[in-house]
């Protein structure tokens, strides 16, 4: 194996072509970020570059409006990037159950969120994500949520649907981020760093019982670092 291959960081997203990546994002992405997201952005690049990408966070926007989203939940915060741009999206009413395990990220980010005047509308909760689904489930087991953005720990995809399925409405859409993994789903495994194999195992596994599922109608979107649309059909 390759000395390199246990810690090597590859380029974030799928799309390979890092000219195309920089025309995509300075002509039609940055210039239309809101200004408290970029300003989130350049304070979680100094920490990490786990938040979704800026035409990604366009694209969710986009999606939230055309579906007239007023209740959502997001699973996997970090500092709040895809939480900002939903919050903008939604209407003055709208709601955002928003669940980390990790409340010290979502913190450093809320002072952006504030500044954007959107913080009423997220009510974030502390909890490893299953047993906060689990949870939400037991409080009101009635499907409530519009839509739903998945984006935490991968291997627990497939148990997250589960719970989701119960907690989306019909016709409501669960979202997955990441589902090709920096393209390495379709690469073999010896080419992928060490680190990243459980994550393209559990993806690929996730990837093709969504091609199957006769409960959803799926749709993979190759932006960012590919988003999966799964709209609730029963
Ligand atoms: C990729 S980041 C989310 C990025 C975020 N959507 C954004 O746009 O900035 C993944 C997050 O999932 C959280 N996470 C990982 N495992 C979790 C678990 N079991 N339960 C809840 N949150 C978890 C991590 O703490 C981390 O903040």
């Amino acid at each position: 194996m390759e000395p390199d291959m246990e810690n090597l960081i590859p380029s974030k997203g799928i799309l390979k072509n890092e000219e195309l990546k920089k025309y995509i994002l300075e002509t039609m992405a940055y210039p239309r970020e809101h200004e408290e997201l970029k300003k989130l952005r350049e304070a979680t690049v100094q920490k990490s570059e786990m938040e979704v990408p800026v035409d990604e966070g366009h694209f969710l926007s986009m999606l939230l409006k055309m579906m007239n989203a007023k209740n959502t939940l997001e699973l996997g915060v970090f500092t709040g990037y895809s939480l900002l741009a939903t919050a903008l999206a939604l209407p003055e009413d709208g709601r955002i159950t928003a669940i980390d395990i990790d409340k010290e990220a979502y913190e450093m980010g809320l002072e952006f969120i504030k500044n954007a005047g959107v913080d009423h509308k997220i009510n974030f909760i502390q909890s490893d994500g299953l047993q906060a689904l689990d949870k939400l489930l037991t409080e009101n087991p009635k499907p409530e949520f519009d839509f739903a953005f998945v984006d935490a720990d991968k291997p627990n995809y497939a148990n997250a649907l589960e719970r989701l399925m119960k907690l989306v409405k019909v016709g409501g859409i669960i979202a997955f981020d990441n589902t090709l993994w920096f393209g390495f789903v379709a690469e073999e495994e010896e080419t992928v760093p060490v680190h990243m194999r459980v994550n393209r195992k559990a993806l690929m596994e996730l990837n093709k019982q969504l091609a199957s599922d006769p409960r959803i109608e799926v749709s993979q979107v190759s932006i960012g670092d590919g988003v999966t649309l799964c709209r609730r059909l029963v």
